[in-house]
């Protein structure tokens, strides 16, 4: 049964003067699947995100969100797709001076009719779904670990209630518990609440745990899409030592599960 496409990218091409990044570049993000982007270091990953999400404009090509160009929107068309989706950057990119809570407010602040103990309350609700104890409504990011952080980044990504969640990197730096605690949380959410979300990634554990489809970077454009059993079967050299490379036959399933 096939899902209808939340998101279309269509012969994209990014670039920075003359470097090039993405070439005729297609991808698809379909409804409630986990798609992880993998490739090696430079090919243009977190580009791809920020250029789905606005945040750098395509030299060429369309993106679709919902059926509808985001490339081409005025601004009060923008900001309503805005709300259907939330980001998580690799880092966080909580504001310092803010509390927990308050960054997660941020992003409700924009909604119309909110009270200030209703946002309190969604707030709240948001740093629990992410899984951070109460107290840490309370604590600034300095307070907290790089996994919290991580989870405050996440809370404010859920802040309105949104359909596609993008993640970047969500497991870089945790430590393996830490790591697999977060892809659980990754799947339970998107059960839960029937999200699509594209979600950039190395860790191949990551991939093994959550992802129902890859994407892989490659050759300035999505070189291949599939499962992870397709992904096994493909004859391109990146592709090949990537998922049978040491670091992949360590990920193994098996690996990772009960305990
Ligand atoms: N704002 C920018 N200005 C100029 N070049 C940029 C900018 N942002 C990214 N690039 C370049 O675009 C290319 C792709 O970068 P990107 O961060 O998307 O790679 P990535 O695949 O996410 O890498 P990594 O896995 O190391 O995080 C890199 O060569 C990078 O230097």
């Amino acid at each position: 049964m096939s899902r209808e496409n939340v998101i279309e990218v269509r012969n994209l091409r990014t670039q920075f003067g003359d470097h090039v990044v993405h070439q005729d570049l297609d991808l698809d993000l379909r409804r409630g699947e986990i798609l992880g982007v993998v490739g090696g270091s430079g090919t243009g990953k977190s580009v791809l995100l920020r250029s789905i999400v606005g945040l750098i404009r395509p030299a060429a090509g369309s993106v679709s969100v919902f059926g509808r160009d985001v490339t081409a929107m005025s601004g009060a068309e923008r900001e309503a797709i805005e709300r259907r989706w939330g980001v998580m950057f690799q880092d966080g990119a909580l504001f310092s001076s803010l509390s927990v809570q308050e960054n997660v407010e941020v992003p409700l602040r924009a909604v119309p009719g909110l009270s200030d103990e209703q946002r309190v309350s969604l707030a709240q609700l948001k740093v629990s779904m992410a899984g951070l104890p109460f107290k840490a409504n309370a604590d600034f990011p300095s307070d907290l670990s790089g996994g919290m952080r991580k989870r405050a980044g996440l809370a404010r990504a859920l802040a309105l209630d949104p359909e596609i969640v993008f993640l970047d990197e969500p497991t870089a730096g945790l430590d393996p518990i830490g790591a697999d605690a977060f892809d659980k949380l990754i799947v339970g959410l998107r059960d839960a609440l029937n999200l699509s979300v594209f979600l950039v990634t190395h860790d191949l554990d990551t991939l093994h745990a959550c992802c129902d489809r890859i994407a892989v970077l490659a050759e300035k454009r999505v070189l291949t899409t599939g499962t992870m059993a397709e992904m096994l079967q493909v004859d391109h050299p990146w592709v090949r030592e990537y998922f049978h490379g040491p670091r992949a036959r360590a990920a193994q399933p098996a690996d990772r599960s009960e305990g």
